[in-house]
Formats: structure tokens, C-alpha cells, sequence
């Protein structure tokens, strides 16, 4: 055990309630990350001490504005924060654990497989670059990956059509999301809101900017990159204008 792990506390009350039957897989991913997360240089070892408020019920209580069996990614994973507490808060969710950094993604496969999460795929890549490799999703989830201008250029186009990105932030939020508005209209919101979550659960409450796309998430650009592979993929029509089987 590394010295930083010995400082990771016991788990708070809230823990409980925020975790439900996988509180101990909780516990067990804590401690991974207070052992070979800090080694591995993944996290901070100062923050071990406050890896419970600070990171996994700060995380999971992103939960809160995620509705029911739908399909997530979660863009710049690094540890596996959101996503991991999500999962673990929320089985009836799939999904994607997306982190460009082989250190990172080994890591997150690591903890998927020993932690036994069916509900997570870790894929390794930049958000940008897979786009239209990677099913749209109803949700994109982050924290700390870019200021939101930028973190929605790479998370709105993985939506599908009416889906949301739920990103979140700290006292900079409001001032992101008045320097993001025009950029989020050009991709193609047509909602954003800033709640605070976790009431119960940790304090301060969670900040969480939620934004909305209509029917063509990712802007102009994306639409029309997506009507072209759907075309390209279409059977070519035979001299009498039929389609072949
Ligand atoms: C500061 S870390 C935050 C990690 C984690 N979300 C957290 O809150 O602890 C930012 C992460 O975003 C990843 N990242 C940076 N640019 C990215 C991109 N274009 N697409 C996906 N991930 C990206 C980095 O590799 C890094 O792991």
C-alpha cells in the first residue's frame, strides 16, 4: 500500500445511499484509485483524502439528471470519473468510458473487469476522432476535460437527435455557458440549463450544465456528413431504377 492510500477515509454515511448493492464495489474502487491510481500517477495523491465527497459521490450524483436505460459516454474519462460512480450508482445505464491515453484506458479496463461492470465499454480515442465510429448516444457526460466552448465541439455531435450532455463543472459554470451560447446554437442546442444536484448526498450540492440538442446534434456539418454515409450505405439501385436485394 502506498503512504497516500493510508489517508483515504472511511467511506461517509452517504455513501450508502448514493451506492445502494454496490457500495462495496465503491469502497474497492476508492481504494484503487488511492493505490494505483497515485501510483500510476492517474490522481493526485492529495486527493485521496477527499476522494469520497470530492470525486465518487461528487460523481455520482450526476445520476440525478439521467433518466432511465439510456446510453451514455462519458468523454475524457481519465480515472474513470464520472463514469465509473455512475455505473456503479446506475446498472441500468450502458456505457462508454471514452480517454485517449493508453495509461488511462488500461487502467479503466482494469477496474471494469475486477469491479465486474457488464455495463461499461472502455474504448480508447479522442472525441473527435470517433465520431461515426461510435453509435450516437442519448447522453454525454464529463468533468475537467475543456472549458464548455470547446467541450461541446467535441460532445454534441456523439448525440443522437434530441440527447443531451450533462457536463460537470465548478463555479465557472454560468461564465462558461454565457461564452458558450452562440457555439452551442451553431452545434445545434436548442436547450442549456445550469441545476445543482446531490442535495443529501454532498456538500457543497454538484453543478451539472445540461444542454439540449434537436434534431441535428453537431451542427450543420454533422448532418450532412451523416446524410452522406447513410447514402453511401444504401444498396446501389440496378437499370430499372429498383433496389437490389
Ligand atoms: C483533467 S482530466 C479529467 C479526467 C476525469 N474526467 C476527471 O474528472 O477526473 C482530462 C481528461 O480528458 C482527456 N481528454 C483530453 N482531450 C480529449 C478529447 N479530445 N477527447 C477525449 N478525451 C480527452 C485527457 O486524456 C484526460 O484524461
Amino acid at each position: 500500500m502506498t503512504e497516500a492510500a493510508a489517508e483515504l477515509p472511511v467511506p461517509p454515511e452517504q455513501a450508502g445511499a448514493a451506492f445502494g448493492d454496490r457500495f462495496a464495489d465503491a469502497v474497492r474502487y476508492a481504494e484503487l484509485l488511492a493505490d494505483a491510481g497515485v501510483r500510476r500517477g492517474l490522481i493526485g495523491p492529495r486527493e485521496v483524502p477527499r476522494l469520497w465527497e470530492r470525486h465518487l459521490l461528487n460523481c455520482a450524483v450526476l445520476s440525478e439528471v439521467i433518466d432511465r436505460e439510456v446510453s451514455v459516454c462519458d468523454v475524457g474519462s481519465g480515472a474513470g470519473l464520472p463514469g465509473i460512480p455512475l455505473a456503479l450508482a446506475r446498472p441500468d445505464l450502458e456505457i462508454t468510458l471514452l480517454e485517449p491515453l493508453l495509461r488511462r484506458t488500461t487502467f479503466l479496463e482494469e477496474v471494469v473487469k475486477l469491479l465486474g461492470l457488464e455495463n461499461v465499454r472502455v474504448v480508447r480515442g479522442r472525441a473527435e476522432e470517433v465520431l461515426g465510429k461510435l453509435p450516437p448516444v442519448d447522453v454525454v457526460t464529463a468533468r475537467a476535460v475543456a472549458p464548455l466552448e470547446r467541450l461541446a465541439g467535441w460532445g454534441l455531435p456523439l448525440l443522437r437527435p434530441h440527447g443531451e450532455m450533462a457536463v460537470l463543472k465548478g463555479d465557472t459554470a454560468e461564465e462558461e455557458l454565457k461564452a458558450a451560447r452562440a457555439a452551442l446554437g451553431r452545434l445545434g442546442a436548442v436547450d442549456a440549463t445550469i441545476v445543482q444536484v446531490g442535495e443529501g448526498i454532498v456538500e457543497p450540492l454538484s453543478t451539472v450544465v445540461r444542454v439540449v440538442v434537436g434534431e441535428s446534434p453537431g451542427g450543420v456539418r454533422a448532418a450532412t456528413r451523416r446524410a452522406k454515409a447513410a447514402r453511401a450505405s444504401r444498396p446501389p439501385r440496378n437499370a430499372g431504377g429498383r433496389r437490389r436485394r
